[in-house]
This record gives C-alpha cells, sequence and structure tokens, in this order.
C-alpha cells in the first residue's frame, strides 16, 4: 500500500509517525510533502525512513491514499497541484476541518473516492478519536482498508458528514481544551506552597495518573470521583467551591463556538 501526504505539519505528521510507530505501515511506504520546508520531510526520512518528494506526478502515482493535510485556506494551491496527474487508484482522504466532500471533489475536479476524516493530535500516542464519512463511490474494500489504518492510530467512527462538525468541536479540538483546563490547574496549583517546579512535576502525573484511572478502570467517571470524596473530606470542599462556578455553561459555549466555526469553515 502507498499512502501519501500533502502537508507534513502537526496533524498530519500526528497520524504518519502514529501509522510507522503502530507498525501498520513502514516508513518507506509512506511519502510526504509540503510546500517548502525540506528539512522537516529530511528530519521524518532520518527518523521514520518516511520518503519524501516535490514531484507531485511520482508522488500520485499508485498511491492508494492521499491525505489532504494542509489548512483549509492553503487548499487550494494544493489542488492545482494534485489536478493534473491523478490517478484511478488515488483515494483522497481530507482531514481539513470543514471543507465538504463536494467542495473537494469540485477543486480537485475528480471523480474519485473522497473520505473526510477529524482525527486528533492524540494520534501521537495511537490515541485520537477519528470521525470519518466517505463519499458514495468509496468502495467497500477500500473503506476497509482506510478503517484499519485510522484504527491503527486510535479509534474511528463512521458518521453522516454533518456530524463531522460535532465530532471536529468535541474531539478534534478537545486536546487543546483539556490542555487548557490544565494549563489552568498548574497556575491555580502555583500558588499553594509547592516550588514551581515540583508543582509542574505533581500536576502533569496527576493528569497522566488520571487519563490512566480512566483507562483501566470499569468503574464510571462520577463513581472514581465519588470514590476520592470523603464525608466531610477535602474533595467535598474543593468541590463545593467548585460548583459554584458555571462550569457546564462554560463548555457549553467552548464547544458551541467551536461548532459555529466549523460550520464557517465549510461555507
Ligand atoms: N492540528 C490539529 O489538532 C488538527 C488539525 N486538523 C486539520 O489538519 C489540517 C492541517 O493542520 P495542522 O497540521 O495543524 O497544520 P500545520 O500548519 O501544522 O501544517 C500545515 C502543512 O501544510 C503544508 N502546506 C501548506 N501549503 C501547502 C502546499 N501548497 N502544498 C503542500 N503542502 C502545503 C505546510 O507546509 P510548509 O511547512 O512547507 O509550509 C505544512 O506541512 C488542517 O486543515 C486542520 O483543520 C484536523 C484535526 C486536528
Ligand atoms: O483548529 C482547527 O481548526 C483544527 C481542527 C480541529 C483541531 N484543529
Amino acid at each position: 500500500m502507498k499512502i501519501v501526504f500533502f502537508g507534513s505539519g502537526n496533524m498530519a505528521s500526528a497520524v504518519f509517525i502514529g501509522l510507522v510507530e503502530s507498525k501498520t505501515i513502514k516508513g518507506e511506504d509512506i511519502y510526504i510533502t509540503n510546500r517548502s520546508n525540506r528539512e522537516e520531510l529530511q528530519k521524518y526520512n532520518e527518523q521514520y525512513q518516511i520518503k519524501y518528494s516535490y514531484d507531485d506526478e511520482a508522488l500520485l502515482k499508485d498511491a492508494d491514499f492521499v491525505f489532504l493535510a494542509v489548512k483549509p485556506y492553503d487548499f487550494d494551491a494544493v489542488a492545482e497541484r494534485i489536478k493534473p496527474y491523478q490517478f484511478k487508484e488515488n483515494h483522497f482522504v481530507s482531514m481539513m476541518a470543514g471543507v465538504p466532500i463536494n467542495q473537494i471533489k469540485n477543486k480537485l475536479n475528480t471523480s474519485n473516492p473522497v473520505a473526510r476524516i477529524m482525527p486528533n493530535t492524540n494520534a501521537h500516542v495511537q490515541q485520537s478519536v477519528t470521525g470519518i464519512s466517505f463519499s458514495e463511490n468509496f468502495e467497500q474494500s477500500s473503506k476497509e482498508n482506510l478503517m484499519q489504518l485510522l484504527e491503527a492510530f486510535g479509534t474511528a467512527i463512521e458518521v453522516q458528514e454533518e456530524s463531522l462538525h460535532d465530532v471536529t468541536a468535541i474531539t478534534g479540538s478537545g486536546p487543546a481544551f483539556l490542555y487548557y483546563v490544565y494549563e489552568e490547574y498548574i497556575k491555580a496549583a502555583k500558588h499553594l506552597g509547592l516550588s514551581p517546579a515540583d508543582t509542574d512535576i505533581a500536576v502533569r502525573n496527576l493528569i497522566i495518573g488520571t487519563g490512566r484511572m480512566l483507562e483501566n478502570s470499569e468503574l464510571s467517571i462520577d463513581q472514581l470521583r465519588e470514590n476520592i470524596t470523603s464525608k466531610g473530606g477535602t474533595t467535598k470542599a474543593g468541590l463545593d467551591a467548585l460548583r459554584k462556578h458555571p462550569i457546564e455553561e462554560m463548555f457549553i459555549d467552548c464547544l458551541k463556538h467551536a461548532l459555529k466555526r466549523s460550520k464557517e469553515l465549510s461555507e
């Protein structure tokens, strides 16, 4: 199988490194290109034996899956690169937030199969949640091959194309929302008495350990929380203070704005 990535930035690299590190695809079967950052391509070649080129015809020839991993506003330029050299075996897989399948088909001037995916950067550690939607002409065997690739770097969920907006808000952008919460928690913790360095180590390991509990425990999240909350204890005191703030409303607002932006990008 030959896989090509147009774009070698944050999201593309999370996916191709996830594919290589999970041993799903050999580095030498992956080809990457970008606008101009040759040093970045060389780095991935040295680290993972991934091939790179700026020869678009050579990239697309025999490529089974062609990932479109550029910012939506760079897609016109990429479409100009791809349009002259399409091959019938090319299946396009876009990870561009908000760009609809019919727009991708129009800009590429193609009747080849197109899928849209919405992964997240947790692909780096094979823990992406990836939403996927296929064009009608995407054959079953290619669907299965692509799903297998996605499952190599996390969990894949097939959804209606319209629902990719929800996936984009909840899990595409989601790591950033959670990182932001962690940053704020670290800032708050620094108001207490530990040294800043100890606070960083303590909170980082708190977050990692809590994630592992979610991964490994059969208990529900609220039960895990209850298990820490002694009657009349410190956790209850902290949670009571926290509940005085409109946390759910804050996240509803956050997700609503991400969703709205995803919809705007598709217009
Ligand atoms: N980051 C994330 O968490 C997620 C991102 N996405 C989507 O992934 C896409 C990429 O985002 P992200 O990886 O963060 O962006 P980055 O800015 O990290 O990477 C963009 C890449 O596009 C390349 N590029 C730009 N123009 C061209 C061109 N004409 N031909 C070939 N390559 C080109 C850049 O090359 P160069 O460096 O040479 O300029 C760079 O490698 C976006 O559409 C985004 O919506 C989806 C889910 C999550
Ligand atoms: O911010 C963005 O537009 C992209 C899509 C999801 C995560 N990053």
